[in-house]
């Protein structure tokens, strides 16, 4: 699904390309107050017309010879664009033949930035030819100008996965993204991760100095281990107790990118203003674009379980990610299968105790009129009586807490899954009229466990118990010991036929709520999903804590203005 989009977007972008020149999105006039002061402008030739190149102090435009002395730049075809847009310049290969043909003519090429009209970056080129003495110059005029774009790193650590999405982490890596940061002048030092958690080893052990960005060629899940390693790192070398919910976390200085080359790419899609593409995510980079993203941090049992760059969700998302990482062999087409499997097939409930705390600055909802009362203790989530399917946390605060009135409120949330106990009333009765939707297995299930207890009081208790784990594991020796043993029982008091059948509808009830009990343990952390000893989370909120290239969506930036 995530590929199509990104293959949708590559290729909108590549018709786009081929748009006549009239058609493609306009260069933007620029005002001498924009350009900044003149630098150097210098003859160039462009095709068979005779032009000049023109180095701001803030941009680089080529005009015809009398525009550069006007205020404003007439409407150019060739290039008028900001540093931050210039790659890098390049004297063409086949040049020197050139020089010998004809007397002192250097061809070059700028490399350029150019948006496109779906917000998609596309790298372009513009040749140019002048005396060899001028290109001397302006070639390094514009070296000069392009190293004092703002944030444009000099030294990137890049880390791939190469299991990510559709495999294919190091080839994109190789064939188009390392020659974007080659060209740049970027110096790289590359990495593969070679098992699953080894970017989480990586960030905690990695000493980033001197890197000036952290690039992942991933999906969602190396970019979550990689922070949350650093994150980890951070916080010792700083001597803060990462375990404690209230700690206030060093915050990275490092920026991070995210080249899409996973299965679902969820984060690049809010840090990149939607746009799910490499050699966008590539040039926004280059362009030294920052800003800065929340994460949270996901505490269980007075420790930190994790850091999460996406989300963090219990129930029908974990199941459904546990359900596709089960399938990995199946690549990207995995997540439809699961869907279908797991949202139409079965639909898993659980009861569970939510609080949250809202956000000081915001946390009006409790306000009286015409003042503010700031609300910072935790409230008690009222679901009257209804049984829980899913409760998320999403770091972009951009969708509610299912259930929850309290959108892009939300600073902490606390989710404690209450186990119905096997045996007990309420497992037995299975009272809840709200659970309508919950499957047939489940209500199965708890007769079984019902019938369980029953057994318990009457029979020795060890023998009881093997049978009922024998109904539970359902392995098939025990599960026939057990069956024998109904069905001795049945024979005394009806028909054995009827009952065995039910016994079969019970054992496989049964092993249907074992498996959910298994279930409620993998929590949903950004894409994947972990095992957890407990069932009780405790979620922070941390504002504006990892700087980004890339680009907010125009939500996100109203959002936090
Ligand atoms: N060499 C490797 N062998 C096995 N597993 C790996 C290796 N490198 C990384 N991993 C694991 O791959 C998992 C998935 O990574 P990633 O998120 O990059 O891809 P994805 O799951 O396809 O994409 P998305 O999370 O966007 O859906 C991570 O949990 C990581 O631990």
């Amino acid at each position: 699904m995530a590929e199509n989009q990104n293959e949708g977007i590559e290729s909108q972008a590549a018709k786009h390309d081929e748009l006549p020149e009239d058609e493609r999105p306009a260069v933007p006039e620029q005002t001498t107050e924009e350009r900044g002061k003149q630098l150097m402008s210098v003859p160039v030739r462009l095709s068979n017309q005779e032009v000049s190149l023109v180095v701001w102090e803030n941009s680089i435009t080529v005009e015809s010879q009398s525009d550069a002395k006007k205020t404003k730049t007439t409407k150019v075809k060739g290039l008028a664009c900001q540093w931050c847009d210039v790659i890098s310049v390049e004297k063409s290969e086949d040049s020197e033949e050139e020089e010998e043909e004809e007397a002192d003519t250097t061809t070059f090429t700028i490399h350029y930035i150019e948006q496109q009209k779906n917000k998609a970056l596309r790298r372009k080129i513009l040749t140019l030819s002048c005396t060899g003495e001028n290109f001397s110059s302006v070639s390094k005029a514009i070296q000069d100008q392009c190293q004092k774009v703002p944030n444009r790193p000099r030294k990137l650590f890049v880390l791939i996965n190469p299991i990510g999405g559709n495999r294919k982490g190091v080839q994109i890596y190789e064939r188009k993204i390392g020659p974007i940061f080659k060209l740049a002048g970027i110096e790289t030092t590359v990495v593969t991760s070679e098992r699953a958690r080894h970017a989480l080893e990586i960030g905690e052990t990695q000493d980033f100095t001197g890197y000036d960005g952290i690039i992942c060629v991933s999906g969602d899940g190396l970019y979550q281990e990689l922070l949350e390693g650093y994150t980890k790192q951070l916080q010792k070398a700083n001597g803060v107790n990462i375990d404690d919910p209230k700690a206030q976390l060093v915050k990275p200085t490092i920026p991070f990118c995210l080249i899409p080359a996973g299965s679902s790419n969820g984060t690049v899609r809010y840090t990149n203003d939607g746009v799910i593409d490499l050699e966008t995510s590539a040039l926004r980079v280059l362009r030294g674009e920052i800003h800065h993203v929340n994460i949270v941090t996901v505490y269980e049992a007075g420790r930190l379980f994790g850091v999460c760059g996406l989300a963090f969700g219990v129930g029908l998302i974990s199941d459904l990610i546990k359900h596709s990482d089960d399938r990995r062999w199946m690549k990207k087409a995995r997540y439809v299968y699961s869907i279908a499997a797991v949202l139409l097939k079965k639909r898993r409930l659980y009861d569970a105790e939510v609080e949250y705390i809202l956000d000081a600055d915001q946390g009006t909802s409790t306000a009286e009129e015409g003042s503010i009362q700031l609300q910072k203790e935790w409230t008690k989530y009222d679901s009257s009586g209804k049984r829980h399917a899913c409760t998320a946390f999403l770091v972009s605060r951009l969708a509610e807490i299912p259930n929850l009135e309290i959108k892009d409120k939300a600073v902490g949330l606390r989710v404690k899954i209450l186990r119905k106990e096997s045996g007990s009333k309420e497992a037995a009765g299975d009272a809840d009229k709200a659970e309508n939707e919950t499957s047939e297995k489940e209500e199965a299930a708890t007769d079984l466990y019902k019938e369980g207890e029953e057994k318990e009081n009457k029979i020795e208790e060890g023998e009881s118990n093997r049978s009922v784990e024998s109904g539970l594991v359902g392995g098939s020796g025990d599960g026939e010991e057990h069956t024998d043993k109904q069905t001795d029982k049945q024979d005394s008091s009806g028909s054995s036929k009827d009952k065995t059948k039910r016994n079969k509808k019970e054992e496989a009830a049964a092993q249907g709520l074992t498996r959910d009990q298994e279930l409620e343990h993998f929590i949903y952390l950004d894409g994947e999903v972990r095992r957890a000893e407990g069932l009780e989370f405790e979620c922070r909120l941390h504002a504006g804590f990892v700087p980004m290239f890339g680009c907010l969506t125009t939500e996100l930036r109203e959002n936090s203005a």
